[in-house]
């Protein structure tokens, strides 16, 4: 479970971009994040992330304070218990899809031919089994989220967070990617934050909250 608990943050001293932002998100939930242009809301889950310091406010992640973590400590958790479909993580262009699949795991310490078998199993579970030897260079836009996706997941995170997952994706494979999404992290009994600027995207959320400078409010 992800509690956030009236955060406030701004970049430039004296002049808040958020306050009292509060959130609970329980297992098997998914969360869409809408708001204007410059709300803050990457902001916001950077923060969550713990890439980002707070002005103020408690974080706790399965019942663990995070805001009482070192960055060291920090770092190792966000690495366990963290998945991220970001812009900024994308799919590395030297490493086949297996291997991308499977960094999560090597940065965890498993052995090559353990996260070798799971990425793979990834792999074939967003349905590109086939494409496992393959350069990212070699495939399209909504094959490439996919193995972001797969990548997110392998090594069952409890907290996925998704800034515009489906990004420059046509309305359908869009949509097929979000079910994917949405799919894994019910099923696995975790938690996802997804920011967005989709209507389509945040319609496969189970609630739609909007940011604004004096927090989260539900947003229809
Ligand atoms: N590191 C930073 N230093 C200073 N200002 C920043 C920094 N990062 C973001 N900002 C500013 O904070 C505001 C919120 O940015 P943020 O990217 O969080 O908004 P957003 O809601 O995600 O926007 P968009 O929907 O356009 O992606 C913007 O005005 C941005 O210019």
């Amino acid at each position: 479970m992800l509690e956030v608990l009236d955060l406030a943050k701004s970049h430039v001293a004296g002049r808040p971009l958020f306050a009292g932002v509060c959130l609970r998100v329980t297992p098997g939930e998914v969360v869409a994040i809408v708001g204007e242009s410059g709300s803050g809301k990457s902001t916001l889950l950077n923060c969550v992330a713990g890439l980002e310091p707070l002005d103020g406010g408690g974080l706790r992640l399965d019942g663990i304070d995070l805001t009482t973590l070192g960055e060291d400590e920090f770092a190792h958790l966000r690495r366990e218990k963290y998945g991220f479909v970001f812009q900024a993580f994308h799919v590395l262009p030297h490493l086949t899809l297996a291997q991308n699949v499977a960094l999560p795991l090597w940065l965890l310490g498993q052995s090559e031919r353990a996260a070798d078998a799971s990425a793979r199993t990834m792999l074939a579970g967003v349905g590109l089994a086939e494409r496992a030897a393959d350069w990212p260079r070699t495939l399209s836009g909504g094959e490439l989220q996919r193995v972001a996706i797969a990548r997110a997941l392998v090594h069952a995170p409890r907290l996925v967070l998704a800034d515009e997952p489906t990004g420059n994706l046509d309305p359908e494979l869009a949509g097929g990617v979000l079910d994917l999404l949405c799919e894994r992290v019910r099923e696995a009994g975790a938690v996802a934050v997804i920011v967005t600027h989709s209507a389509q995207a945040a319609s496969r959320a189970d609630r739609v909250l909007r940011l604004t400078r004096d927090g989260l409010v539900g947003a229809g």
